[in-house]
């Protein structure tokens, strides 16, 4: 039995089944409630979030990177590795593909100032269930002590309890489209 992918597959199938109109009204909810809170750390010059760019059914956006970028934050997004370690990308706008950017490394993202990353699932204490490339296990390793983690989910994705393995690296918030929720971890 493997619990864990269980809940990704129905989660999932949760996501897919959503009809593009509520998944267009998530995200731009998620968009605002990010860029709420990001206003609250201070000037954008200079600082660096990393996020990523969506898959079809994820709660992320280009319009979320698009907006950031337009606010003066510097963007990285991820490259997968061959070993699904992740190296970082600068996103530019969504004409100039990120696979064209120069790739920044795997400590690049030790530079950031917040990281929002994918998930399917979270729980209070932090736990986060990923797509089980063990990638963010890894990245999320190299992120500065007090940077806040925020993984983007959809409504009913913050769940009371997710499996964890001793190499999962927890979030300390999460954004949905009602807001930004601290952990509190
Ligand atoms: N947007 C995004 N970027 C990310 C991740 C992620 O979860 N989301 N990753 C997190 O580790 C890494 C990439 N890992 C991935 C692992 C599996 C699949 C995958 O199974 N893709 C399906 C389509 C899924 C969908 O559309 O929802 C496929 O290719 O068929 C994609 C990326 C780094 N970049
Ligand atoms: N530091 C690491 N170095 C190499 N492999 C790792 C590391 N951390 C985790 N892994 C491997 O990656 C896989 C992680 O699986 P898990 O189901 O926890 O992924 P996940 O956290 O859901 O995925 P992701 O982080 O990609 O979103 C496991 O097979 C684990 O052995």
């Amino acid at each position: 039995m493997n619990v864990k992918s269980d809940v990704r597959l129905s989660i999932a199938e949760r996501r897919r089944a959503m009809p593009d109109a509520d998944r267009s009204v998530a995200r731009a909810a998620i968009r605002t409630a990010v860029l709420a809170r990001v206003g609250a750390l201070g000037p954008a010059q200079g600082s660096v979030i990393a996020a990523y760019e969506p898959l079809r059914t994820e709660p992320g956006s280009v319009e979320l990177l698009a907006a950031l970028t337009a606010a003066g934050y510097r963007v990285l997004v991820p490259l997968t590795l061959p070993d699904k370690d992740l190296d970082w990308v600068e996103w530019a706008s969504p004409d100039s593909p990120s696979g064209q950017a120069p790739a920044l490394g795997k400590d690049a993202i030790t530079s950031a100032d917040l990281v929002l990353v994918p998930a399917f699932a979270v729980a209070p204490d932090g736990a986060r269930l990923g797509r089980g490339g063990g990638s963010y296990d890894r990245a999320l390793a190299r992120v500065r002590a007090t940077v806040p983690v925020a993984a983007l989910l959809y409504a009913g994705e913050l769940l009371p309890e997710v499996p964890v393995d001793p190499w999962d690296r927890p979030v300390n918030a999460v954004v949905q489209p009602d807001g930004w929720h601290e952990l509190g971890v």
